[in-house]
Parts: C-alpha cells; structure tokens; sequence
C-alpha cells in the first residue's frame, strides 16, 4: 500500500525531447481510439528524420514515453533484462501484478525457446490433428453461403492447437475440462486487466482482486488449471520446462496468434486474386509430402509470403515493438538520455510503411517477400518468422519472440485447412462495417465482423 501511496504522490517525468500530441482534445478516450495519429505524425516529423520524439504513455499516464528511430536499435537490443527491462513493460501493459497475479518473467523464455521450438519438428502432425478436429467441431455446416463469427471460431483452432502442444493428450482434448477452463480464462484475461484500468485509479488496482468479478474469475480459473496441470505435470518431471509455459504469456501468445491469423482471412477476402495461386501451391506440396511436417511446410513459399506482406501492413496487430523500461537512467552514445522507468519503444507500424523499407509500402503484394528470397543470399530470409531487419513485429534481440515459429506453424495449417474446405466472402450489407479496429497501442481486426462462408464443392 505504501508503495502505491508513493506513487500516487509521484510527479510526471519531464524529458528534453519534443512532446507529439492531439491539437484541442487530449483526453484519454480519444487515445484510445486515436493513437495511431499521433504516431503517424511523430514518425512524419521525427522518426524519419532520425530523432526520437515523446508522446503519452498509455501504460503510464500521465508520465510519456519515447518513441525511437530504429538507428537506436543496436544499442537496446542485447541489453540484459537486469538494466533494460522487458517484463516490467508486459507488468505495467497487463497491470498483473498490481491485480494479485503471478510476476511474469524469464522462465516462460525459456520454456518456449529451449521446449517448445525443439519439440515443434515433432508436433506438426498432432497439431494438425488438432486443428481438423477443431475446425470440424466448431464450424457449422454450411453447403450454402451462410454468415459466421470468424474471430471466436479462430481463438477455439489455436486453443486446440495450442493445448495439443501445451499440455498433451491427457488435458487438452476437445471437450476436456482444461479446454473449457482455458478458454474462459481467455476471455477473462483479455476484459478483466482492461475493465480495471478504467474503473479504478491506478493506487487502486490491487483492490480488484477482491471486489471485481473479472479478476477473482481469472485467479479461481488458474487455481483450478493449476491443480488440474499437478498431477500431470508430476508424471512428467522431464517435460517441465515446457509445461511452464502455461501461463498469461501463452494466453498473449494465442490472442496474438487468433489476431494475426482474422488479419490474413480479412486480406485474402480483400486479394481473391492470389487465392487460386495458394491453393495450387497447397494442393502440390501435398501431393508430394505424405504428411504435414515442418519441412513440408516451409514449401509454402507464396502462403508464407502473404502471411508476411499481412503482417507487414497490419504489424501482427501491435503499433510498437521492442519496448523496455531502463532499471537505472541510460544514456545512448549520441548522449540522448532515457530516466529510469521510462517506457521506450520503437514505431514498428510505421517503420513496415516507410517507402525507405519498403517500395511502395502502401500496395498490398503477396510476393513481396517472395520474390526476396529468390535472391540467393536472401533464400533463407524474410519468411513469416524472420526477426529480420526489414520488420520489428517480432521484437529484436535478447527477447525476440520465441513463440513466432509456432505461430508460424499453426496459422499455416489453419489456412492450408479452411483455404482447400471452404470459401469466404463479406456480406453486401457490411461493406462499411470497418475491417480493423484502432484500440490504444494496437490495430485488431473487428471481432464483430461475421462473414459469409461455404463449403467448396470440389477440391481446389
Ligand atoms: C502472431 C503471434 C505472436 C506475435 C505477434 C508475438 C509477438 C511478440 C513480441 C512483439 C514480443 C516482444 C519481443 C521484443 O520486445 O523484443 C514477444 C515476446 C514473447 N513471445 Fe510472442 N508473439 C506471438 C506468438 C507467441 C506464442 C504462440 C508464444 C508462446 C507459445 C509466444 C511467446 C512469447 C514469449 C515467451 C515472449 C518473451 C520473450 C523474451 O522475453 O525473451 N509468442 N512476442
């Protein structure tokens, strides 16, 4: 409580570099809706001229943050947790911690990195499984055009595919009680944290453990996983290390996944052309490969290079990357300076829509990367997972993404599945209806949007 009290005491930070914001109304609400404007004209008037710039901070009002150009880059990236931090971001983004949970920190890394990456050459099939015995389950029969919610037929696919890797055959079965339990948790986890944030003042957030619904939901949801995962986790003492990976960072990891995944059904809707193209590729690379695996996969060129230009324009749903709090004041070699517990991040969005990155940056073109990695050198390069220098929607250095080959995996087979069974387009009467939606830091596709669906009478 004491140390809350300070902090409501705490004056906001000052720093040297120009303040970018709304001319009129700044109130938070606008914001909320708003952000990407005020990124937009940062990156127009500063970033590409190389200089940071400092705007409101959504995690943090009313202290701002500062927003770098990618020049920076280097200096950040390999920086230890210890004096960069990357989880007291995810802390303050989450609110976690300040809401009675579990710290997050390096151990979910590792589980992700040193378990699940090792293991994922033998997961594609099970997870393919997975995938079909979801897709069967969840969407309804359709031999005629008929109007679906994609966005929560998409989270139940990654739920199934993510307990298929998660937690093995003995919880995460379709029906099983950790699907259920996991789900809801998704749902809590995703309004709680959120509701919070605008009902309580910030000294207050501890409270919500005890007297919002949401939250005491989220942690009764977790005792119950936590006593469910006991016993199997006992069994398999060896498997440990990957079973850590259960927590809120998986729960992030799949709402990313669903997002990135609604991102790419709503691009191809809006690019028919290709589709044909895709599907010829599927159809060949599984004509020749008995099973999915993960090499067969990788054969997808063209899917891959769609998936990529998708999350190029869409960021993988996330305005900023690579955001940490300096522990003690860190000053760069240019001798620009950053206080302690200041929020830095650079504008990856925008950086994807820079003509200097990328020609005519604005022209959605699904061989973009593909006609790339024709280059020799390039081959192995600028695939959907690539940390490469032309994108930040993976974060960079120490704490690059490690769940990004799996979600590179999965949301390959979820399209290779509806792309050769089905057929999608928008209905007549929602071509207002926006496609993707502006919520503080992050452009998500509209969950709302239902979209109409048929089964293909014959196979592509
Ligand atoms: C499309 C889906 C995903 C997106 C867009 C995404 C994006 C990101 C980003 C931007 C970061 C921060 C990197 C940085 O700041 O340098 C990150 C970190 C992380 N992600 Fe993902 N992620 C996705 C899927 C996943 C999945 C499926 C998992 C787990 C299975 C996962 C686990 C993690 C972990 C553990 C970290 C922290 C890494 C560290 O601290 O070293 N992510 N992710």
């Amino acid at each position: 409580l004491r140390q809350n009290t300070v902090s409501r005491r705490a004056r906001p930070t000052k720093l040297n570099l120009p303040y970018v914001q709304f001319d009129g109304d700044n109130s938070a609400s606008r914001y909320v809706a708003e952000t990407e404007a005020i990124l937009s004209k940062g990156y127009a008037q500063y970033t590409s001229k190389g200089q940071p710039f400092s705007m409101r901070n959504p995690n943090d009002a009313p202290n701002p943050m500062v927003i770098l150009p990618v020049k920076y880059l280097d200096e950040v990236r390999w920086l230890p947790e210890q004096r960069m931090s990357f989880w007291r971001h995810i802390d303050k983004q989450s609110i976690l911690t300040q809401i009675g949970g579990p710290g997050i920190n390096d151990e979910v890394t590792l589980a992700a990195r040193s378990g699940m990456n090792r293991a994922l050459v033998y997961l594609i099939e099970p997870l393919n499984e997975a995938c079909v015995a979801a897709c069967t389950k969840e969407i309804p029969s359709c031999p005629e055009w008929a109007s679906v919610l994609p966005y929560p037929l998409i989270i139940k696919i990654f739920a199934g595919m993510s307990a298929c890797a998660m937690v093995g055959p003995e919880l995460g079965g379709l029906d099983s009680e950790w699907q259920s339990l996991s789900m809801r948790y998704v749902e809590a986890a995703l309004s709680a944290p959120g509701v919070v944030k605008v009902s309580y003042p910030t000294w207050l957030y501890w409270m919500s453990q005890y007297t919002n619904k949401g939250v005491r939901t989220m942690w009764k949801l977790q005792t119950r996983a936590s006593e469910l995962l006991a016993p199997v986790l006992q069994a398999r003492v060896a498997a440990t290390e990957e079973l850590k990976a259960k927590g809120q960072r998986k729960v992030k990891g799949r709402r990313n996944t669903s997002g990135a995944g609604l991102s790419m059904l709503f691009d191809l809707m809006e690019n028919p052309e290709v589709l044909p193209d895709i599907q010829e590729e599927i159809v060949r690379v599984r004509s020749a490969n008995p099973t999915w695996t993960r090499r067969a996969l990788g054969e997808l060129r063209l899917l891959d290079s769609f998936m990529r230009e998708s999350a190029r324009i869409h960021a993988l749903t996330q305005y900023t990357a690579v955001q940490r709090i300096p522990t003690e004041q860190w000053t760069f070699k240019d001798e620009l300076t950053i206080p302690a517990g200041i929020t830095l991040a650079f504008p990856s969005f925008h950086h994807n829509l820079d003509p200097a990155i990328h020609p005519d940056p604005g022209t959605f073109d699904p061989r973009r990367h593909l006609r790339k990695r024709e280059e020799i050198e390039n081959t192995h390069r600028f695939h959907f997972a690539s940390a490469s220098t032309d994108t930040m929607n993976w974060g960079s250095g120490r704490h690059a993404c490690p769940g990004r080959f799996f979600a590179q995996e999965t949301l390959k087979l979820m399209l290779v599945h509806l792309l050769t069974r089905y057929e999608f387009k928008h209905a007549d009467d929602k071509t207002g209806v926006p496609r993707f939606i502006s919520r503080n830091m992050f452009s998500i596709p509209n969950p709302t949007l239902p979209i109409l669906m048929r089964e293909r009478k014959t196979a592509p």
